[in-house]
């Protein structure tokens, strides 16, 4: 098992970091180009394996394409591919075998397609064939409440439709801001919609060929918050981020004014401070931003700082279960992540998590483990400002973040492979 031992002489953050493009933007602005008549640019696309995996699958003429571990990519193809002519089988990695995909097969084969489950119903892997137009129906309902990318997955191809696509939302929709993220995606490329209450109609229309700079990725942004959290001192710029952006994951700026951090914006770049007032405890529902809750619950951990998080129950179906992945790891340097009791939810019927205790290093070197997660490798990996640690498995942040440990090495960290 590959391992990085990795640690930080100093509790200081100084210098700036020119962050890669957003893999949710990048993986959207591919399938438009795919689906565009005319080419066009995309630049600051995402070096992330999750987008050049896109890339490499819309260009291919192969009967079997492998997703791997990226969710948008499988989600998206598979819409993508009941307009293309022929047979595909669309695969993924074990993990990606275990993720649901039901509520879109469902919805795709309404539309007309035929698509069938070559292992386990309502799982990858998929064999998905064309849209046949004897059997193609304009008005589906999709489930809400398991993954937004289903319902950005349907919208992508619904101005290639020769009806479009009327898409009634059941259910209390998760992940809210990436299903804008694609729909004004969708607008940047000059298509139109409508939504209404629960349903969200797009009509036949082309989409314009325009060329697009991809914003950096917030996401990532979010592993720079946590170390700035852990530090005394504070100087850092992130390069390629807008105030107005597009990626829900930019709400983390606002909920890390908790631990007296100030987000000041110039232009594309963010400068991060330490110089206001911190508050006693971070209270957060990441049900918009399921992906910056490992962030926060490690900033949490690091500084002591008690959080109750809500909004938590996607988090079982992405890259590992990363609830029970978070309690283990968090418990190996003393920190608890539970599950509040059932009283503390009775009025909103939410679920809360407690993140309770400080990070103390324990005898030996902690190890974490990344469980084929990069979010929790690139979460987890700050912690080293306040002991040094080791990283099992650390290549998985090439997910959406390549050159992560390169950049924690120009901001002073020691990252070496143990042998
Ligand atoms: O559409 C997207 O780009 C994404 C949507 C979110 O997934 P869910 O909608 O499944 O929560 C998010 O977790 C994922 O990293 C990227
Ligand atoms: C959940 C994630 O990705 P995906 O669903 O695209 O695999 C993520 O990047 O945190």
């Amino acid at each position: 098992m590959k391992q990085f031992k990795v640690a930080k002489a100093n509790r200081s953050i100084e210098g700036t970091i020119s962050l890669d493009g957003s893999k949710s933007l990048s993986n959207r602005a591919l399938i438009i180009r795919a689906l565009c008549t005319d080419d066009f640019q995309i630049n600051h696309c995402a070096t992330a394996d999750d987008v050049v995996g896109m890339q490499t699958l819309l260009d291919s003429s192969d009967d079997v394409l492998d997703a791997h571990h990226a969710g948008t990519t499988f989600r998206f193809l598979c819409s993508y591919l009941c307009l293309q002519s022929g047979k595909q089988t669309l695969t993924g990695s074990i993990r990606m075998q275990e993720r649901p995909i039901g509520p879109l097969v469902d919805a795709l084969r309404k539309v007309g397609a035929e698509i069938e489950y070559l292992k386990n119903d309502g799982y990858p892997p998929l064999k998905i064939g064309e849209i046949n137009p004897d059997d193609y129906n304009h008005k589906v309902e999709v489930s809400a409440g398991i993954s937004s990318q289903f319902i950005s997955s349907l919208l992508l191809i619904a101005p290639s439709l020769p009806k479009g696509l009327e898409i009634t939302l059941v259910g209390d929709l998760v992940s809210r801001p990436y299903l804008e993220m694609t729909l004004k995606m969708m607008e940047y490329f000059g298509v139109k919609h409508t939504w209404e209450g629960q349903v969200i109609t797009v009509e036949p229309q082309p989409y314009k060929a325009k060329d697009i700079t991809i914003e950096a990725d917030w996401s990532a942004a979010s592993y720079y918050y946590i170390m700035a959290a852990f530090s005394d001192k504070v100087d850092l710029v992130l390069e390629g981020l807008n105030e107005e952006s597009l990626q829900g994951d930019s709400s983390i700026a606002e909920i890390m004014e908790a631990f007296g951090i100030s987000s000041e914006f110039s232009g594309n770049q963010v400068h991060l401070k330490k110089d206001g007032a911190e508050k006693q405890l971070v209270d957060h529902d990441f049900l918009l931003a399921p992906d910056i809750a490992q962030s926060v619950a490690v900033a949490c951990a690091g500084t002591g700082k008690p959080g109750v998080f809500s909004g938590l129950k996607t988090l079982k179906i992405k890259e590992t279960d990363r609830i029970a992945a978070l309690q283990k790891e968090l418990g190996k340097v003393g920190v608890y992540f539970t599950l509040m009791p059932p009283k503390f939810a009775k009025v909103s019927k939410k679920e809360f998590y407690m993140v309770e205790g400080k990070a103390a290093s324990p005898d030996q070197m902690p190890d974490f483990d990344t469980y084929k997660d990069h979010r929790m490798a690139m979460a987890f990996g700050p912690l080293a400002m306040l002991f040094p640690i080791i990283v099992n498995e650390p290549d998985v942040v090439s997910k959406s973040y390549p050159a992560y440990w390169e950049d924690l090495k120009k901001l002073g960290f020691e990252v070496e492979e143990i042998i």
